[in-house]
């Protein structure tokens, strides 16, 4: 039987070492959480061309997806998987346009402060690893 499984990319933008986290309005199970903004990988894109859409969409400013980080993370919904990408803000400011109600740019060693879905915590955990090993 083949199992497919719908991956969510979402994105790792950095000002300087700082992250940027976006707070969710919709649905209202997931709204007030945080979350790496980005979204479904549509069928034909690859995962770094679908998040440079979603952030287009979402966030309103072109991007480029650099790397993707080790590791895919279960979400909440049966079959879906996050992948998360580092992504570098190539023109734009971000604004929360689409399914964010708030923007927020976390300081290196704040990465934690806001309450993050759970698919996101172990990958936001990487990324201050990353960050404290590698500051962009
Ligand atoms: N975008 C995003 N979604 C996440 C993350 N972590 C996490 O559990 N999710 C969940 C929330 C949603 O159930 C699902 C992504 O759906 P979405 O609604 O953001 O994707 P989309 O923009 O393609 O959706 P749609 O409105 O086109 O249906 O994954 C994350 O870091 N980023």
């Amino acid at each position: 039987m083949a199992v497919t499984e719908q991956i969510v990319v979402g994105g790792a933008v950095f000002d300087g070492g700082r992250l940027l986290a976006a707070r969710r309005s919709a649905p209202p199970e997931l709204a007030g959480r945080w979350e790496l903004p980005g979204g479904k990988v549509e069928p034909g894109e690859t995962g770094a061309q679908a998040l440079e859409r979603e952030l287009r969409e979402e966030l309103g400013v072109r991007t480029r997806a650099v790397r993707r980080l080790p590791g895919a993370w279960r979400l909440d919904r049966p079959g879906y998987v996050l992948h998360v990408w580092t992504a570098e803000l190539l023109s734009g400011t971000p604004r929360p346009l689409l399914d964010h109600d708030e923007l927020r740019w976390l300081a290196p060693g704040r990465y934690e402060d806001v309450d993050w879905l759970d698919a996101d915590r172990p990958a936001v955990a990487l990324l201050a690893e990353l960050n404290g090993a590698e500051p962009s």
